[in-house]
């Protein structure tokens, strides 16, 4: 089989939701390749935290079933975080179905799921060794759905303040420019991961960047480099300055921004485009942005929805590999 889903950016491309149905509910999710458990707001939560959401109720699937004494408890790299119980029911993602699959229903989250309305959970989509169910842990809908899928793969179609798609078991060749560039991954940390060892800055000579490694995580906003990526930008960016009031890296709005090409597993060059780097106005009066490229410390590196912007990317769970292409 397969599935496609529409995947619509929340306002300012913060994050990008899209449909799951559960036992006959349908719940607006955000897919997250950066992560490994499929939890959902529920009946179970406290009514404030319910406020606003669409809330899953177990007692009203006749597919749910409980697993007895499980439990998840998840914690998220910006300080977020969910807990709650776990059971089993159907999820159908645009046609793609699991007839038993771990969904995690939150008896608590954190402040920042609760005031984004329009997210009603997450869909782990990174290696299920991540998942958090104890005492057993649980697989992904990647992970059950790949058996039954045309071809073992995910893909991501995000775009810049337009609706794009996510895709499972099938590879839509309409969605981007040129052939497929692919790289293994490496999946000992449970990400989908690569190395980035190298990178340039428009039409620039390559820089070193050793040791370097990146993961490529729809769940995060941004795109999170190191210093040396960083300061090797915003070198070419007049009046680009670290800015610590608003928290990060800031230009004049008018700025012409380059591409930033950045290796992907020693295989080939992905583009980032200068155009999705250029985030959003700090202020209203817009003249100064806020840069889609910010810093991180150690060499694991975040590639998240800017990059998306630009690439079309393949998630293949058949040989853990990945691929990118500019979008069509
Ligand atoms: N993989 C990412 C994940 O999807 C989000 S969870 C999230 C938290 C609050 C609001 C929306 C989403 C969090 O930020 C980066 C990393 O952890």
């Amino acid at each position: 089989g397969k599935g496609t889903v529409a995947a619509t950016p929340e306002q300012g491309d913060v994050e990008y939701l899209a449909p799951i149905n559960i036992g006959g509910q349908t719940m607006n999710m955000d897919f997250d390749s950066g992560s490994s458990d499929l939890w959902i707001f529920s009946t179970k939560l406290p009514a404030a935290s319910q406020t606003g959401h669409q809330n899953f109720d177990s007692t009203k699937s006749t597919s749910f079933k409980a697993i007895t004494g499980a439990s998840f408890s998840i914690s998220y790299g910006d300080g977020s975080g969910a807990a709650g119980m776990v059971g089993t029911d159907t999820v159908n993602i645009g046609g793609a179905t699991v007839t038993s699959q771990a969904i995690e229903l939150a008896t608590t989250v954190s402040a920042s799921f609760v005031s984004d309305t329009n997210s009603n959970g997450l869909v782990g989509l990174a290696y299920s060794k991540l998942n958090t169910v104890k005492p057993t842990q649980q697989k992904t809908f990647f992970d059950n759905a790949m058996p039954s899928l045309a071809q073992p793969v995910f893909t991501a179609d995000l775009r810049k303040a337009a609706v794009g798609s996510y895709e499972f078991g099938n590879i839509d060749s309409t969605k981007f420019n040129g052939s497929l560039q692919w790289t293994a991954v490496n999946t000992t940390q449970g990400f989908w991961q690569f190395s980035s060892t190298k990178f340039s800055v428009g039409t620039g000579a390559a820089m070193a960047n050793p040791g370097n490694q990146a993961i490529a995580d729809t769940g995060t906003t941004l795109m999170l480099a190191n210093a040396a990526v960083i300061n090797g930008y915003y070198s070419q960016v007049q009046g680009a300055v670290n800015n610590a009031t608003v928290g990060g890296v800031t230009f004049p709005c008018a700025a012409k921004l380059p591409d930033l090409n950045v290796d992907v597993g020693g295989n080939f060059n992905a583009v980032v485009r200068g155009d999705d780097i250029n985030f959003a106005p700090v202020d209203a009066t817009g003249q100064t942005c806020f840069g889609g490229l910010q810093a991180i410390s150690g060499n694991l590196q975040i590639f998240g929805d800017i990059m998306f912007k630009s690439n079309f990317v393949v998630f293949n769970g058949g040989n853990n590999s990945l691929a990118m292409a500019p979008h069509g």
